[in-house]
């Protein structure tokens, strides 16, 4: 079994490989760590865990705590980063030291057959099947390659040496959103410019115009713009119109446009399995396998959802069926589901239209513990299958979000209902009695009715 690409997909198609008793090659030109681990996940949630504690400072005052002389050291910042970036890097490094003799081999490479791959070393690999896990990369338009040094991306912006006194971020997608906010936070001067009309393509508006509201009062917010990128002697010069028009200096600019699944150079059309118009290979999402062949996909390269824990899914499927064929071992899929990592959080879970979908709302401006917290402000939007009140997906932008947003995931998945979900025990004061307001509103609009051994009132602050 060959599997390119060593990032979290590749190694987990290999450990399933390896632990359905296939003989295993893992191919990688770097083995530097998974994207993940080096310019991912991990140092986006360190950067944003310090603007934070930033944002915590600068809220002190509103429970009587009187902070002066708080201070961003960037450099010191920028250096936590990469230090605990780092450590989480050599953890990954160490799981592919721990492979057995021979597995891991370093190269790049490319398909010249169904079932055989050249390496740039020369080196020719006969596989029983393949599996390509070898991720995305982000997409830097012409005009913002040609600015060199000054446009950063996720792959360079952790490695600022201090952090920029003005950034322009294009792009509100997930990164930009989470990076364009945690550099706000941290006391730069940020502008998030974006060509569509919505944030973070956002299902519902009320979640919609509640981000929208937070963001704006941290940074300059300019939706269905077109910018147009000048380099300037002290950085470079945006120009922007659509919606609004303007045009502003920064220090730099950081493009987050988007991840292209990383297949050129891959040769697929040696591969002899079909390509979808993206160049992308068509593939089943329960086995991972393409067409009839004995090639395999998994991860971000995939181009189905470019999640973590979908890679790490995908890579496991990929590894066992392919040790299976000509067998197929079908997987049903997770709900889908996407944490974007703002204050407050930001998360999109299964679906939000169905026949006769019902929703049910619930705001956390007065929601008890929330207040209590000073963290009073979010939106959630429920959504539920009529007539049985099956819970089907949310939208939602509250505190504790990420919490909320498990909790919802894994009812939907379980395809329960908003009563037996009341049913459960909430305990009190907690953020988690913000969703009783939702689900009673689709017990009420299906019409369902609330448990009838549990209390439809409202402790106090609940
Ligand atoms: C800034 C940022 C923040 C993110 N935050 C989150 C988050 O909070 N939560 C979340 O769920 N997801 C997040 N993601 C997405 C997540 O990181 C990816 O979905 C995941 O890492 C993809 O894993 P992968 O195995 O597909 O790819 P990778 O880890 O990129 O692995 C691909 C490997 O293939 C190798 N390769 C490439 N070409 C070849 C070739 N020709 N031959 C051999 N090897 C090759 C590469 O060297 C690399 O090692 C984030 C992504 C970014 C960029
Ligand atoms: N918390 C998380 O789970 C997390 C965090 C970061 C990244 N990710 C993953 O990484 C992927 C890539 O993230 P991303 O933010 O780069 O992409 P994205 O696809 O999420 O968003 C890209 C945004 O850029 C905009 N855009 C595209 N071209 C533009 C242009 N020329 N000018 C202005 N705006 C333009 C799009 O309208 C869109 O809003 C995400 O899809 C996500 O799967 C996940």
């Amino acid at each position: 079994m060959a599997i390119i690409g060593a990032g979290t997909a590749g190694l987990a198609a290999e450990r399933a490989a390896r632990k359905n008793g296939a003989s295993t090659v893992l191919i990688d030109p770097a083995f530097a760590g998974t994207t993940c681990a080096t310019v991912g996940c991990m140092p986006s949630k360190l950067l944003i865990a310090a603007a934070r504690e930033a944002h915590r400072i600068g809220r002190a005052g509103l429970f009587g705590i009187d902070i002066d002389a708080a201070r961003v050291d960037g450099p010191a910042v920028l250096r936590r980063v990469r230090a605990e970036r780092d450590r989480f890097a050599a953890l990954t490094r160490e799981s592919i030291e721990s492979l057995p003799d021979g597995v891991a081999i370093r190269a790049r490479a490319r398909f010249t057959g169904p079932d055989r791959l050249l390496l740039d070393t020369g080196r020719i690999i006969e596989a029983r099947a393949i599996i390509v896990a070898n991720g995305s990369a982000p997409v830097l338009p012409d005009a913002f390659a040609a600015l060199r040094d000054v446009a950063i991306t996720s792959e360079t912006v952790f490695e600022l040496a201090d952090l920029p006194r003005r950034l322009a971020v294009i792009g509100s997608g997930a990164i930009g959103l989470e990076l364009a906010q945690a550099f706000a936070h941290l006391g730069v001067e940020v502008a998030l410019f974006d060509r569509a009309d919505r944030v973070a393509n956002i299902r519902c508006p009320k979640v919609q115009a509640t981000l929208r509201d937070i963001l704006e009062r941290d940074l300059d917010l300019h939706l269905g713009v077109g910018v147009v990128a000048r380099k300037h002697e002290h950085g470079v010069h945006l120009s922007w119109s659509g919606r609004d028009q303007g045009d502003g200096l920064f220090d730099k600019v950081l493009v987050a446009v988007g991840r292209h699944p990383q297949i050129r150079g891959l040769d697929l059309d040696r591969a002899g399995v079909e390509l979808d118009p993206r160049g992308v290979p068509v593939h089943d999402r329960a086995t991972m396998r393409c067409g009839d062949s004995t090639i395999f996909l998994a991860g971000d390269v995939a181009a189905d959802l470019p999640l973590l824990h979908e890679a790490s899914h995908d890579g496991a499927i990929a590894g066992r069926n392919a040790v299976a064929l000509p067998a197929a071992v079908r997987s049903d899929r997770n709900t889908r589901f996407s944490i974007t990592f703002t204050e407050p959080t930001l998360a999109t879970i299964g679906d939000a239209e169905a026949d006769g979908a019902v929703t049910g709302t619930a705001d956390f401006a007065d929601q008890g513990r929330s207040r209590v917290e000073g963290r009073n402000e979010g939106k959630l939007t429920l959504y539920a299958a009529a007539p049985d009140g099956r819970l089907i997906g949310a939208d939602l932008i509250a505190p504790a979000g990420e919490h909320l947003a498990h909790i919802l995931a894994w009812a939907i998945q379980r395809r329960v209902t908003a009563t037996e979900l009341l049913e459960l025990p909430f305990y009190h004061p907690t953020i988690e009695e913000g969703l009783k307001q939702a689900l009673r509103t689709i017990c009420a609009a299906t019409p369902l009715p609330l448990p009838q051994n549990q209390d439809a009132g409202t402790p106090a602050g609940a």
